[in-house]
């Protein structure tokens, strides 16, 4: 029997026994090395040759990660570790580390239970590595630490045992200053941090294939000494064949990590908010694999011969072909027609259902997005999986040729289904779509699929950055009258307290939860009580609060006052861009007797008069995206690397040094961060490295606003104008 073959019979023994199931994500900053890490883990449980570069091929599968050396999908992998005596099965997933991919991760750590962080030695504990700490600790994932590189510690910075212990201290007590900052004000008292005591401290190289953890110490009998000396005299072969990475990190993995009958009666109370008492709550916490199915579809990909795979974890159930599920969100229902696992970037399929516990991957699911609830009963979907970060760049994407119109519009709609952090824009008039993404490389790497993997020759515009629009102060009462004029609004806006507006943007209050807990929630950022007992809807981050009382009809308009505020809302006044973070109180109604008369040619357009107008009268403003940057560069082209973020209408907040280099800190637009790569590099000689992170939304300077709205106008074919409340009258 062929190796691989074997590995899969394994696998579907142990498929059963979910003690001795891992469900494990591999998360870092960029370059920190988790593709590495991750070849070593399927070299070491004999997935593939133990021979250096050829295993690359086996995580990073699609040909632009290769070209590009970073990874950009999450991979799946199933694999087998003997731990004690007792065989585990470790289901695992390698997310990308670019800040551009982050809703990869973010999905990721839902279907997971525990993470693996891994950290660069020599740079220690980045942007990027915070994010995914917190993304972990959001979804209740527990963290443990990889830190990687220690080789370059001994060799090229030859550091001594004292100086090494001290760098490998100062990376554990960063990591746990993050957890303990993320963690303070969680209820469960459980302890998040990791510690070398503990055992969930592992460090050494991926590149060496060596590994050593306090645990794995003692067993061999190696000391920090023994194996400086190795490495130091070349002989990393000894050091992998003594203190092999891959047992190891697996060891800690298979030691650690809650496996799903421990993970899960703790992590469905924070993903999922139905009735914790209905049987279906049972089966979940219970990980019941003769209970309902539940599954939560974390990544949707294309297979070119079996079409779309949706994978994600089973909480409850066995899946298996034939059966027909409920997918959230959408009516009717998808046949099974097959189940399987992953064996890096492979698919296997299984002649048995897969039950609890594990990941799985099905095909059939025509109508599941990666965040749908996939069910046997109807039920209460799982929280959505928020990414924080909103798009920030949109592109422009045309068909070279008429006739791949069609499947232009289909792979878009493809894409938009596996990303959701991407948004896409389908204009069948003009022919031309609108991707927005997280950034430059983000669109990028579509466009280019879109190209390649499809053969669709396309032609895309220059990358333009996505704008938003916030009143600025209280509004005057505002009339809205219906074209009739028998219909009349009564309407103020004002803007809404920052801690509210990430409240929504994390999804911790949302027209789907229950009432109490979102009156409780918004009262808690600062709502006052008799506000947050009256809101009526929530549309993107704006809050419709209905002040009036007792006015007739009013109930069964409502649904067109809704649709007159979300037209209102989705093309703000100034410039067409979505508004934000706006109050806006229903103070006071008129209602025409007869339907007829408040039909929606009525009701919509008074409403979004009114808001528009109330928007104008609170000193609505333009804001741009921007992002935090960090530059990390030696001393003598500090200058040179500060002036990029300056010369960028950008902030330097802290300089500082960091071993042998200097750090900036700052932040800039994202617009004229356009182009920052090449620039950063020929001024620097090359010598910089650097990272950026969305930041959200800020006011556009004073000076810029009208440049800035006239622009976004005349590119939309808008009148250009500022626009006035009177034009709305
Ligand atoms: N010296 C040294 N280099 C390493 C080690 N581990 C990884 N590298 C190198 O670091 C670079 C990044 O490694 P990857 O494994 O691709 O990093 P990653 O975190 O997966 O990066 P993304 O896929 O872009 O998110 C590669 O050039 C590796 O060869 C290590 O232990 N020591």
């Amino acid at each position: 029997m062929g190796r691989r073959k074997k590995i899969v019979q394994e696998c579907e023994k142990l498929m059963d026994k979910p003690e001795q199931i891992r469900n494990i994500a591999i998360a870092a900053h960029v370059d920190h090395g988790k593709t590495t890490l991750t070849d070593n883990l399927l070299a070491g449980a004999g997935m593939i040759a133990d021979e250096g570069e050829a295993t690359r091929l086996m995580m990073d599968t699609e040909e632009d990660e290769q070209e590009r050396g970073i990874t950009i999908d999450a991979a799946n992998v199933s694999m087998t570790h003997e731990y004690q005596d007792r065989n585990h099965l470790i289901n695992l997933i390698d997310t990308p580390g670019h800040v551009d991919f982050g809703g990869d991760v973010t999905r990721a750590m839902r279907a997971v239970d525990g993470a693996l962080v891994v950290v660069d030695a020599v740079e220690g504990a980045m942007p990027q590595t915070e994010t995914v700490v917190r993304q972990a600790l959001r979804e209740g994932v527990k963290p443990a630490l990889f830190i990687n590189k220690v080789d370059r510690l001994i060799s090229e910075l030859q550091e001594g045992p004292e100086e090494m212990q001290q760098r490998l201290t100062d990376v554990i007590g960063d990591v746990n200053e993050l957890i303990r900052g993320m963690t303070q004000d969680m209820d469960d008292v459980e302890d998040w941090t990791v510690s070398v005591e503990d055992g969930t401290v592992a460090f050494g190289s991926a590149l060496y294939k060596w590994g050593v953890s306090l645990p794995s110490m003692q067993e061999t009998g190696m000391s920090f000494g023994d194996i400086i000396e190795l490495e130091r005299a070349d002989k990393r072969q000894e050091l992998h064949e003594k203190t092999p990475l891959s047992d190891v990190v697996l060891d800690m993995v298979a030691e650690h990590f809650p496996n799903p009958l421990n993970a899960q009666p703790r992590r469905i109370p924070r993903v999922w908010r139905g009735d914790d008492e209905l049987d279906l709550a049972h089966q979940m916490r219970d990980v019941d694999d003769e209970g309902e199915v539940v599954f939560m579809v974390t990544d949707i990909s294309m297979d070119p011969h079996a079409g779309e795979i949706a994978t994600g974890r089973l909480f409850s159930g066995t899946i298996k072909k034939g059966q027909e599920l409920y997918v959230s969100g959408t009516a009717g229902k998808n046949r099974v027609q097959s189940v399987g696992i992953f064996m890096g970037g492979e698919r296997e399929e299984l002649d048995r259902g897969v039950p609890a516990g594990n990941i799985a991957a099905v095909t059939g699911l025509r109508d599941a997005i990666a965040g749908s609830t996939v069910s046997s009963v109807e039920m209460t979907p799982f929280e959505s999986i928020e990414h924080i970060s909103e798009p920030v760049i949109t592109k422009s994407v045309e068909a070279k040729n008429m006739d791949d119109l069609p499947k232009l519009i289909q792979t878009l709609q493809q894409v938009a289904k596996e990303d959701p952090t991407i948004r896409v824009e389908i204009n069948e008039d003009t022919g031309e779509h609108l991707i927005s993404g997280q950034g430059e490389l983000h669109l990028e790497v579509i466009t280019q699929r879109i190209q390649k993997n499809q053969g669709i020759p396309v032609v895309t515009g220059e990358p333009i950055v996505v704008y938003r629009e916030m009143p600025q102060s209280q509004s005057r009462e505002v009339e809205g009258v219906s074209p009739n004029r028998h219909n009349k609004f009564y309407i103020t806006v004002e803007p809404l307290n920052e801690d509210i507006v990430e409240q929504i943007q994390r999804g911790e209050v949302s027209m789907d939860m229950p009432e109490l807990e979102r009156r409780e929630a918004l009262q808690e950022a600062g709502m006052d009580k008799d506000t947050s007992q009256d809101v009526e809807h929530i549309h993107g981050t704006n809050i419709l609060i209905d002040d009036t009382k007792g006015i007739q009809h009013l109930n069964e308009t409502m649904e067109l006052v809704i649709e007159g505020l979300e037209e209102a809302l989705d093309d703000g006044p100034l410039a067409a861009e979505p508004v934000q973070g706006s109050l806006l109180r229903l103070h006071d109604a008129k209602l025409h007797e007869d339907t007829i008369h408040r039909g929606p040619a009525q009701v919509i357009p008074a409403v979004r008069d009114a808001v528009h107008r109330s928007l104008i009268d609170a000193d609505i403003k333009l804001l741009e995206p921007i992002q935090d940057v960090r530059i990390d560069v030696p001393s003598e082209h500090m200058g040179s690397a500060s002036g990029e973020i300056q010369g960028r209408r950008g902030r330097v907040d802290d300089m500082y040094q960091e071993g042998d280099l200097m750090v900036i800190e700052g932040i800039a637009p994202v617009e004229e961060m356009i182009g920052f790569s090449s620039d950063i590099r020929s001024a620097t000689e090359g010598r910089a490295s650097w990272n950026t992170e969305n930041a959200g939304f800020r006011v556009l300077s004073d000076n810029l606003q009208r440049e800035k709205i006239m622009e976004i106008r005349e590119r939309k074919g808008m009148k250009l104008e500022l626009p006035q409340s009177i034009d709305y009258i």
